[in-house]
């Protein structure tokens, strides 16, 4: 079994470790450092702490996981030899990400906190990697979700759909249900619709080969409520909304 290690254990590296446990993965082939959460993973979760030399020379994929501006903070000091490095560093490109580590055995990811079911999507860059390390990568994702070979100059929208789009489903499902609320259900019952109305909307369009614009006709009848508030949100600008976050999420400089 490979063995993982996680140099940051925030909400990203806790996704990932999930979706390894879920996979089966043993508690114990999972090494986890930081500065204040590493020891209550290793108490609650049954994965071991260790110093972040300690837990490369332990591991066969190192993942950062730490905020992309501690970079050179983080791994100034470490060695990381010819070990597999897996960055999910937002906005840190493979040249940084060889330059800070002097390492080329690294690939640039961007996950989404789905890993933690194992239905994330991750985008991936790499840098030339041994058989060795292009295999561990492969076995390593293939745990993650689907994952997808992105050009870097399209990495930063990548992060603002797909990275950033969970919180954005969040926040649709949080004002779906407080609208719900505001019409007369209970806050339980508004919050349960709304997610599984979100979940089984999702995997119906992904199975139903139309698209997202052609759906909606499959549930607006003529003349009916649902094309009366698709109207509603036209008017709204609905779109132009969306497109105005997902440009100022996409213009963030991270580091
Ligand atoms: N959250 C998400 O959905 C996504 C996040 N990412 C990327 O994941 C990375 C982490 O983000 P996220 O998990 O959200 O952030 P969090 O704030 O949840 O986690 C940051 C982690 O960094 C750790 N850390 C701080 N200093 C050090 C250090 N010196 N050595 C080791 N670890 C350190 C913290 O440790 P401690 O807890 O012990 O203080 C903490 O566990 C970022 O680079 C982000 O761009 C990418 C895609 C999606
Ligand atoms: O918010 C962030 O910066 C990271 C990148 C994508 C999702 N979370």
């Amino acid at each position: 079994m490979a063995k993982y290690g996680f140099i940051g254990t925030g909400n990203m590296a806790q996704a990932m470790i999930k979706g390894l446990l879920a996979r089966q993965v043993a508690p114990a082939d999972i090494a986890v450092s930081s500065p204040h959460t590493a020891a209550k993973l290793a108490q609650e979760w049954g994965v071991k702490a260790l110093p972040a030399q300690q837990l490369i020379q332990a591991s066969d994929v190192v993942v950062l996981a730490f905020l992309p501006n501690q970079l050179a903070a983080v791994v100034n000091t470490l060695d990381f030899g010819d070990k597999l490095v897996v960055s999910v560093l937002a906005g840190i490109t493979v040249d940084q990400l060889v330059a800070a580590t002097g390492t080329t055995q690294v690939v640039r990811t961007l996950p989404n906190i789905n890993v933690a079911i194992n239905q994330g999507i991750t985008a991936y860059a790499k840098a030339s990697l041994t058989a060795a390390n292009d295999t561990a990568f492969q076995a390593f994702s293939d745990q993650l979700g689907q994952v997808v070979a992105v050009p870097e100059a399209e990495f930063a929208a990548f992060s603002a759909v797909a990275g950033s789009g969970p919180a954005y489903v969040f926040k649709f499902i949080d004002a779906l249900a407080k609208a719900g609320v505001e019409n007369g259900l209970s806050a339980e019952l508004a919050t349960a619709i709304a997610t599984q109305t979100v979940a089984g909307s999702a995997q119906l369009l992904a199975v139903s080969g139309q698209s997202a614009q052609a759906m909606q006709d499959t549930v607006a009848s003529p003349g009916g409520s649902t094309r009366a508030g698709l109207d509603d949100l036209a008017q709204q600008q609905f779109d132009a909304v969306v497109a105005h976050a997902i440009k100022a999420t996409v213009n963030h400089k991270h580091a």
